[in-house]
């Protein structure tokens, strides 16, 4: 992957756990404004607040059981549309030049049910032609339009597919996507709050478990990124916006193994390491369970044993090698590639694990409780509720502004 480039536009995507209340519109804005440098400009593609889609879907079926799959879209979509302008309007307020599109400027054409039409075409176009002018396109999430270029629904919480389509449209170096779980964890965390977040996850894994129901991504989003060899970086909703969760072709590490009897040789002379090794191969008596491994260790190449040397016969092998009986042997095992493998000396190794350990596995294990429902979830079902919950939210936003301006990595 490549360093930023300034005319490639970051893509973000919101979901609508972002959006519990009218504040958050403010937040997510203040996040947005502190990643604009200069020349980069953002499409932040967004979802409904939380719990709106469905309650229009509810308020729909009161009045017909099995509505019409036109106006079922036609309805649903308009949570996001709502959610797009409101978004614009609090990166206006900031002094941001931002826009919000609608279907016909996404570039996104599907064919299939109006309610789960299915994308059939990108066409970068629009996006780059919305971009013009401003700073910020803001895209309300899950809508496309079909060959008679009517508005339809891509289906359920495929806001995720938007925004990844949108990033293979604008060329952009990753999609983020930010929500109320800082990232995929290898369980559901409100169901098990000592799941743990994955630093990295392969697509192949992602998508076995999007497929398999885990809510987190959209399947179709994870497909069109692994085709088109797009980074997906899961983060928590904004201000916080934590890293959690990569999700690229490379495979994620496993464990973090630290090896507390390692014995160790130095070799500063290649060639004698070489031979070293060519007659322990010659008498490995089939009772060493652990084959040497070469580690570079400030500059010199060592050879390792993890496990240690029980019956001396490495210790007769390298006699003339000096033997470092204070570094041990810490090895990341990853899924499929070659273990990474570091010597440090004993001393320091429950800390190093430690620290390699939370570099692939952060510890954010604070999931616990009810998932968070916008209060004004019925904003468009029961508008007579909304003058007064939205001021009242509104007065209260004692929220810290956004953190982190941050450079892409
Ligand atoms: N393995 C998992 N890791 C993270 N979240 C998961 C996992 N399995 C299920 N989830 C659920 O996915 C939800 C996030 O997806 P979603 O509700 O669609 O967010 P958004 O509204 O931001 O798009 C979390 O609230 C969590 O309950
Ligand atoms: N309107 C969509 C929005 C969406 O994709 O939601 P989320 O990103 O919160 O899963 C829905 O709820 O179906």
């Amino acid at each position: 992957m490549g360093g930023p480039s300034p005319e490639r536009p970051a893509v973000f995507k919101f979901g609508g756990a972002c959006f519990l209340d009218l504040p958050d519109y403010r937040t997510v804005a203040r996040y947005i404004a502190g990643r604009l440098d200069g020349s980069r400009r953002v499409v932040a593609v967004v979802s409904a607040m939380s719990g709106t889609t469905g309650a229009l879907q509810n308020a729909q079926r009161e009045l017909h059981a099995d509505p019409p799959p036109e106006l079922a879209a036609s309805l649903l979509l308009t949570a996001d549309t709502v959610s797009s302008l409101l978004l614009a309007t609090a990166l206006c307020e900031l002094g941001v030049r931002a826009r919000a599109i609608d279907a016909h400027q996404q570039g996104l054409h599907a064919t299939g049910s109006p309610e789960r039409a299915k994308v059939v075409r990108i066409d970068p176009a629009p996006l780059w032609s919305a971009l013009a002018g401003c700073e910020v396109v803001v895209v309300p999430g899950g809508q496309a339009v079909d060959r008679g270029s009517r508005p339809v629904m891509l289906g359920r919480n495929s806001s995720d597919l938007s925004a990844v389509a949108a990033a293979v449209a604008l060329g952009a170096d990753r999609c983020e996507i930010f929500s109320d779980v800082p990232g995929v964890y290898t369980a559901d965390p409100y169901l098990l709050p000592e799941a743990r977040v994955l630093s990295s996850l392969g697509y192949g894994a992602a998508l076995r478990m999007t497929r398999a129901g885990a809510k987190v991504l959209h399947p179709l989003a994870v497909e069109l990124a692994e085709r088109h060899a797009l980074p997906i970086l899961c983060r928590s909703r904004p201000p916080i916006a934590k890293r959690g969760t990569l999700i690229s072709g490379s495979t994620a590490p496993v464990a973090i193994v630290a090896d507390q009897r390692t014995d160790v040789w130095a070799f500063p002379d290649v060639s004698e390491l070489e031979h070293v090794q060519e007659r322990l191969a010659k008498e490995e008596d089939g009772d060493q369970v652990n084959e040497p491994v070469v580690v570079d260790y400030e500059g010199t190449r060592h050879l390792a044993i993890a496990g240690g040397d029980p019956r001396g016969i490495a210790h007769r092998v390298c006699v003339a090698a000096p033997h470092r009986p204070e570094l041990r042997l810490i090895t990341t095992v990853h899924g499929d590639h070659e273990p990474e493998r570091h010597l440090v000396p004993e001393s320091q190794l429950a800390e190093e694990t430690r620290r390699r350990h939370a570099r692939h596995y952060p510890d954010v294990n604070d999931h616990r409780g009810a998932k968070p429902r916008s209060p004004l979830s019925g904003i468009l079902t029961d508008p007579a509720n909304i003058t007064a919950a939205g001021g009242a939210l509104l007065i209260n936003d004692q929220r810290p502004t956004a953190e982190e301006p941050e450079k892409t990595t």
